[in-house]
């Protein structure tokens, strides 16, 4: 069984020296002894005399050990002594658990063996996004989500209380994953550990705001720069879908971009969390939400006017706040009207936010949606922000709202495809999907997320994505998002969709391909 942490076990006692000083010398006396003062983090080497007001103590390094000071040089202490007459005095500092970080401590509990990354102050001082550490420790708002391996799971109620004091309040409540991720959702079991047991939590990725409960939707705070990644590469005006969205980590920050959004998850809580983000980031109307199946969601997004009739027809009708139930069906609006929705029907397609065809308020909200944080045509980040705020004029919000008019079966920019463990499979979904009768423009950029083994080639990647199309991929691009394991990356797969995909409606004894 584990045992309760003794705090007591780190005291550590340093028996110094100290030079008592007049007070007014303080000043030059610590030039002078610079490099033999105590010097230990919030630790101050000067401090007060118990014994007067008028003198202070100046503590020496743990180097001095001797009352003569002969480790000093000479020509300082004639310095000193041409001040002051030198008094030397004891001093004792007894520095415990409160002092110590968090690295100190967890390297004195664990098994030796155990690697604790020197990292580990970043959780403390990281005042900005979140950061990731080591021991498996994520941050996400006031929540630390630790993925303690079985050697360590002896450990665990230690490190989560060591994680919790050194960084409390801005760390409230520790988790600790559970088993491994089974359920669609990508959604982790956890048990709290340490702190508060509340799972909703809020944080912040590049100027938006996301509200989440951690026990019922994904989020990973590691990809925050590549959700600003793509995000860069996306350009105020542009239509993005977004068939796996999460809580909104592309999708609201490209609405604050001046993007328009279809957004859909199967996870109902996910919709009902991207909703009340939308909302908070003053962008629900650029995002549309949708909560069904991916490859539903974009046929039915997609294929053309004939099965958007119904899409449209729904989106009066359906509401703002509220979209939960186990299947997706059930749905409230913002007055707190619950409608059902009839299963497997069309109205399954269901626009939460308000139309998308309110042009004049696209244009005002693309010229709103300037003032914020992500960078435009491909220009990475906060970098950019500037430009950002001041270049987008009235032209490009007469754009925008001109591709906003275009509806998804005519024109869409970028699909985001992150749902790396099947993704690939999901492309399938575009075969024959696109009709040229219809589509405006050049076909969209698709971003598709997957694993990769070691033994794996770019190829057989390609290979995969392109027996899912059942076309030929064009200069595809690769990008590393990061590590998972130790033989496995997580890449994007970027590439436009091929003609080949668009349907064969030969309406007029032609290919509409052409
Ligand atoms: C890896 S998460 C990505 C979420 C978000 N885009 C992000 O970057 O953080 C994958 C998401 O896909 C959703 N999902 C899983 N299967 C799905 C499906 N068949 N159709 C639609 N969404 C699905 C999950 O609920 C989850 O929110």
């Amino acid at each position: 069984m584990e045992l309760p942490l003794d705090e007591s076990k780190f005291d550590v006692q340093f028996k110094l020296w100290a030079i008592r000083i007049p007070g007014q010398h303080c000043k030059v006396a610590s030039r002078i002894l610079d490099g033999y003062l105590l010097n230990k983090p919030r630790i101050k080497p000067i401090t007060e005399d118990p014994t007067s007001e008028r003198t202070r103590y100046v503590i020496l390094s743990e180097n001095i050990q001797n009352p003569d000071l002969s480790e000093i040089p000479d020509h300082k202490l004639a310095e000193l002594k041409a001040l002051f007459e030198i008094e030397v005095v004891p001093y004792s500092v007894t520095l415990g658990y409160s002092y110590w970080t968090a690295d100190h401590i967890l390297k004195q509990i664990l098994p030796s063996g155990v690697e604790v990354p020197s990292s580990f102050e970043t959780i403390v001082k990281a005042s900005g996004p979140e950061r990731m550490i080591d021991l498996g420790l994520m941050v996400a708002g006031h929540i630390a989500h630790l993925n303690i391996g079985d050697e360590l799971l002896p450990y665990k109620n230690v490190i989560a209380k060591v994680i919790y004091d050194k960084n409390y309040p801005r760390i409230q409540t520790v988790v600790n994953k559970v088993g491994t991720i089974t359920n669609e959702f990508r959604v982790p079991k956890f048990e709290v550990l340490a702190g508060k047991n509340d799972m909703v939590t809020e944080v912040k990725q590049h100027g938006a705001n996301f509200k989440l409960d951690y026990s019922l939707v994904y989020w990973n705070s590691r990809l925050e720069h590549e959700h600003l990644r793509l995000i860069s590469t996306f350009r105020p005006g542009e239509i993005i879908c977004d068939m796996f969205a999460g809580i909104g980590p592309f999708a609201i920050p490209a609405a604050l971009k001046g993007c328009l959004v279809y957004a859909n998850d199967l996870n109902p809580d996910s919709i009902r969390y991207l909703k009340i983000n939308a909302r908070g980031n003053k962008v629900d109307d650029l995002v549309h939400a949708y909560n069904m199946d991916a490859r539903k969601f974009i046929s039915q997004l997609m294929t053309g006017p004939s099965s958007n009739l119904e899409f449209e027809e729904s989106k009066s009708e359906l509401s703002v706040e509220q979209c939960t139930s186990a299947d997706g069906q059930l749905m409230a609006n913002d007055k707190s009207e619950v409608k059902q929705v009839p299963k497997d029907s069309l109205s399954q397609l269901v626009t939460i936010t308000s139309s998308c065809s309110q042009v004049d308020k696209h244009a005002t909200t693309s010229k709103r949606r300037s003032q914020n944080s992500f960078g435009e045509n491909g220009t990475s980040g906060i970098a950019s922000d500037v430009s950002a705020k001041t270049k987008q004029g009235s032209n490009k919000r007469i754009r925008s709202s001109e591709t906003f008019n275009k509806k998804p079966w005519e024109h869409v920019d970028h699909v985001v495809m992150n749902l790396p463990a099947s993704a690939l499979d999901f492309l399938d979904a575009f075969r024959g999907l696109i009709k040229r009768r219809y589509w405006k423009t050049s076909l969209p950029l698709i971003h598709c997320y997957c694993f990769k083994r070691s033994s794996e080639t770019m190829d057989f990647i390609i290979s995969k994505a392109e027996s899912a199309l059942g076309a030929s991929i064009q200069d595809p691009v690769f990008h590393k998002v990061r590590g998972v394991a130790p033989y496995k990356d997580m890449f994007c797969l970027s590439f436009r969709l091929p003609e080949e995909i668009c349907a064969d409606d030969n309406v007029n004894g032609t290919s509409s391909c052409d």
